[in-house]
């Protein structure tokens, strides 16, 4: 069983409009709302391949109970810890070409207590588990070593430890000695200081962060797949999509599909990109079920080309 946990969930509101214009009001095409949340994700997209989960979640005021409904509503085991502040919605509002403008809010500020309460709930939930994923940005406040002080806790328990954050959040963790990072492009190269314009660079910044703590590091690269540095060397993997409909949850859902596989080397690696590929076909942050998820499209590498270009 796998548990996450989200400290900072979202309603997620997903907009389509014909063009977006600042500074007038535009009348959309189309709206929706998916529970949302880095860990809420990878949730969503492992109850839907029929892996057994536990999202741990904040949740506060009435968005906060239209969150837990959702996930209820999907048949998602959720454990929801009631806060004071109002769970926040992301919206992301799409235009036909593809162009997608996300706006996230922060999030309430979570008190000590509070912080303190979803912390118990989630390592006990963890007993007997076989990963914790730890995912998403952290609310107002919230120390940035939470992820790293959890990581320690599982650790202890005999649980494997997934962490998919950015920032200070990220390297603390990072130090903890996780068994499994997730960054994408953009968090790897701020994790290590530098750019990350080809797949050496990321390999290279992946080995930075397995030399500070991290066991496997399985970095997410947009459309130029993802890259899996552990100790058995690297592998790099790649699965096109013609028409990407919304990349919101990709890597969640690769995330979702490597642990699914059993975290472990190329099929692991193939798996999750399958699901990421899947995902990325669907709209809005919808997750993958085992009708979307092409296995033929997915190509691993295990002598890639460390000097290809990342950048288009
Ligand atoms: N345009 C695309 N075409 C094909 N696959 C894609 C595309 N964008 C993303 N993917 C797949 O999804 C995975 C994750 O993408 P990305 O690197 O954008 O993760 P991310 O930034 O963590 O995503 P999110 O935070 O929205 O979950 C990639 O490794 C790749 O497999
Ligand atoms: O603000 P964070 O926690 O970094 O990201 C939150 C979020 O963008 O991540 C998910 C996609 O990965 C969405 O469901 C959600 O809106």
């Amino acid at each position: 069983m796998i548990v996450t946990l989200t400290l900072n969930p979202s309603l997620d509101r997903t907009i389509d409009v014909d063009r977006l214009v600042t500074g007038t009001m535009t009348r959309a095409r189309s709206a929706r709302i998916d529970p949302g949340g880095k860990g809420v994700n990878v949730s969503r997209a492992l109850l839907a391949n029929r892996v057994p989960t536990v999202a741990v979640v904040t949740s506060g005021g009435a968005d906060g109970e239209q969150l837990v409904r959702l996930l209820e509503g999907d048949g998602i085991a959720v454990h929801a810890v009631p806060v004071a502040g109002r769970t926040r919605s992301n919206v992301t509002i799409v235009e036909p070409d593809g162009v997608v403008t996300k706006l996230n809010e922060p999030g309430e500020p979570l008190s000590r207590a509070e912080l303190d309460a979803v912390a118990g709930v989630v390592l006990d939930e963890a007993e007997g588990a076989s990963w914790a994923v730890t995912c998403g940005s952290l609310p107002p406040g919230v120390p940035d070593d939470i992820y790293a002080r959890l990581c320690a806790f599982f650790t202890s328990a005999g649980v494997r430890v997934a962490v998919d954050a950015s920032g200070p959040a990220l390297l603390a963790a990072v130090g903890a000695g996780p068994h499994l990072v997730k960054p994408n492009r953009e968090e790897l190269a701020e994790a290590v200081g530098r750019p990350v314009a080809s797949v050496g660079d990321a390999v290279e910044a992946a080995r930075e962060l397995r030399e500070r703590g991290a066991g496997t590091v399985l970095a997410s690269l947009g459309a130029d797949g993802a890259v899996l540095v552990g100790e058995d060397g690297v592998t790099i993997g790649t699965a096109p999509v013609a028409e990407p409909r919304s990349t919101v949850g990709a890597g969640d859902a690769l995330l979702a599909g490597f642990l699914a596989a059993g975290a472990d080397g190329a099929p692991a690696l193939a798996e999750g990109l399958a699901w990421g590929a899947a995902a990325v076909r669907l709209p809005a942050s919808r997750m993958p079920g085992p009708d979307d998820i092409r296995r033929d499209i997915v190509r691993i590498d295990t002598r890639p080309d460390l000097g290809r270009s990342l950048i288009a």
